[in-house]
């Protein structure tokens, strides 16, 4: 998905307005994961529109415990071992070359790991069903196969809340550390030297620190550089709550803004398509000369050959790294041998108290998967049944990309109502897919009808929901999107369209690449945009233009075989007639 604008600002145009008249949904049990554990969802009539529909029974019911092994791969904490010891046998295997884990997994229920084993699709082969769980002990998932796991039937947890003050704190380290040559004072002083003119080092008060991603380890980051360094905070998070961050002092700023004007850059996102060597070349030499990297998320995120040149030749001054590309590192690599870079060995999570933490949680949250239970810590997609996914699979299809677009619409889409229009419906997986669609693009992990809801409250998205009777199955289903605009989608011959935005029926297929954009009534205006196009080499698949009166304000959607240049985009959108242009990859 990209967006090259992601405001969009049709208030005045929307008009939509709802019956109040609400259908309680039937009530249901419907199970969502194949595999030995069965998972079941239990719908109450009237209840779902609040419900969290997660369940997390603290049974100690240790009945069916006999059997279920336990293999962890990493250190973990003792209290988690505890927990687990009380529903299985815990066998722990450290330092497992890939093909001993592969030996192993055929007779194990449950695996826990940390960031260092990889679990690829070869172990959920070698499993041959057997594994029922995985549970990474920390946040990023990224060393896990999800779509693998998912497709053996396996569910995939982590625990996300209990390191966050831990990494940060690592952060809040290095940024002082580096600032003040700790590191390559002491190893100089242990060579015997006593070297006070060379370690000179910069001042942190009153610098300004850019913060790379605002999430759970960036907002802690951002209050300890502010209170108790005295530090300018400025954020980037494209889907970052603007409030939250003014709460605590902090200006949320585009991405360029924060780079360019920073004097040290903490980076602090999710390693996810998108953000994978989004620090390269390009983005150093757009920093300020002599600005200093801190990095205690993800070193995918870092181009680190660019990073090598840009301290080389003075572009980055220093650079801070607890995290690599590949872990642990070559030997002889030039980054960790760099004389301006200071070095931890992915230590972010590794406080005995955030241990203790991420054991019990992670611990609790497989040990609730192997009973069966829903877990809020799940992270893969669910093995929907197939007569479920017969009936909806047009409509999950059409929900996730009415959030994709809402979410490229109005960056900030933080309430969205959504309408129903049914003949009768259980809404719990359209819900899911439209979370899905509105934030998992900007997430680490995969959300599915276990985690849906879970993340949506962590992410502070609130999603109310209203039925009104319909005809078919479904109608149709809007998004009312932060009180700016809604949209309306429906299937038509077995494919999800926009048919609404605003108070503008258009009719366009939600596949591809698409140009939408506001302009004034008037003749030539679609002669002039296709010439653009045309000029552009790019293709039109189709175009639709929906208007309330003649001459007045139109919308159109522009269906495009080629991706458009920022260039022929900012051409189109300079025409004067053309308002609030976007482009959805969808
Ligand atoms: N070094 C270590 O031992 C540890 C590393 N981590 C890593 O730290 C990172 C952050 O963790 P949490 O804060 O818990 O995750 P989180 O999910 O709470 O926050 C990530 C934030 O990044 C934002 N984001 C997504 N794409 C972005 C982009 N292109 N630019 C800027 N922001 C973007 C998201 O909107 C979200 O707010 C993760 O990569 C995690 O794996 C976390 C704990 C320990
Ligand atoms: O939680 C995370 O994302 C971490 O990076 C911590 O990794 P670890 O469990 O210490 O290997």
């Amino acid at each position: 998905m990209a967006c090259t604008k992601a405001t969009f600002t049709f208030s005045q145009y929307c008009s939509d307005r709802c019956s109040s008249s609400r259908r309680r949904r039937r009530a249901s049990a419907v199970s969502f994961f194949n595999g030995n554990s069965v998972m079941r969802l239990s719908s109450h009539r009237g209840a779902l529109l609040t419900n969290n529909v997660l369940e997390t029974s603290k049974s100690k019911d240790k009945s069916s415990s006999n059997n279920n092994i336990i293999l962890v791969s990493e250190k973990l904490g003792e209290a988690g071992l505890k927990v687990l010891r009380e529903w299985g046998d815990v066998e722990c295997a450290y330092d497992l070359s890939p093909e001993e884990l592969c030996s192993k997994i055929s007779c194990c229920d449950a695996l826990i790991v940390r960031s260092a084993t990889k679990v690829t699709r070869e172990v959920f082969q070698a499993s041959k069903g057997r594994l029922k769980v995985v549970g990474r002990a920390g946040v990023g998932i990224d060393n896990v196969d999800l779509q693998a796991a998912t497709e053996f039937g396996c569910i995939v947890v982590n625990a996300p809340t209990s390191n966050t003050v831990a990494a940060a704190e690592l952060a809040i380290a290095h940024l002082a550390a580096m600032a003040r040559n700790v590191a390559r004072a002491d190893a100089s002083m242990k060579a015997s030297k006593w070297e006070r003119n060379k370690y000179v080092g910069v001042s942190m008060v009153g610098k300004t620190v850019a913060i790379m991603g605002f999430g759970k380890v960036g907002y802690e980051v951002a209050r300890r550089a502010k209170a108790a360094l005295g530090m300018n905070v400025v954020a980037h998070d494209p889907y970052a709550s603007a409030d939250r961050a003014s709460a605590i002092g902090v200006h949320l700023v585009s991405f360029d803004e924060a780079i360019s004007n920073a004097d040290f850059i903490s980076l602090h996102m999710p390693l996810i398509p998108s953000t994978h060597k989004i620090f390269n070349h390009t983005s150093f030499a757009k920093m300020k000369r002599g600005a200093r990297i801190i990095n205690v998320a993800r070193g995918g995120v870092i181009d680190e050959d660019d990073l090598v040149r840009a301290l080389d030749d003075g572009t980055v001054a220093e650079a801070a790294l607890d995290v690599f590309t590949e872990e642990p590192p070559a030997k002889d690599s030039k980054l960790v041998k760099h004389e301006k870079v200071t070095v931890t060995p992915h230590l972010g999570g590794s406080t005995k108290e955030a241990q203790e933490g991420v054991a019990i949680e992670i611990a609790e949250a497989v040990m609730g998967a192997l009973k069966g239970e829903l877990s809020a810590r799940a992270v893969n997609a669910p093995a929907v049944p197939t007569e479920l996914v017969a009936e909806l699979a047009p409509y999950v299809v059409l929900a996730e990309k009415l959030g994709r677009v809402a979410v490229q619409l109005v960056s900030e889409s933080r309430d969205v109502k959504v309408v129903y229009r049914s003949a009768d419906l259980d809404t719990r997986l359209l819900r899911a897919m439209i979370i899905k669609g509105l934030i998992e693009p900007t997430s680490n992990s995969a959300i599915n009808l276990v985690n849906a809801d879970f993340i949506a409250k962590e992410k502070g998205v609130r999603i109310s929901e209203e039925i009104i009777a319909g005809v078919e199955l479904i109608d149709s289903i809007q998004l009312q999107i932060s009180n700016v605009i809604s949209i309306e989608g429906k299937v038509k011959y077995g494919s999800p369209h926009l048919t609404r935005v605003g108070s503008f029926d258009v009719d366009v297929s939600l596949e591809g690449n698409l140009i939408l954009y506001r302009q004034v009534d008037q003749p030539g205006m679609i002669g002039r945009v296709g010439t653009i196009l045309g000029q552009h080499n790019i293709n039109v698949s189709f175009m639709s233009l929906g208007r309330t009166c003649r001459r007045k304000m139109a919308i159109v959607a522009i269906g495009v075989d080629e991706e458009p240049s920022k260039e022929a985009l900012q051409h189109i959108g300079s025409l004067p007639a053309i308002q609030d242009l976007v482009f959805l990859k969808l």
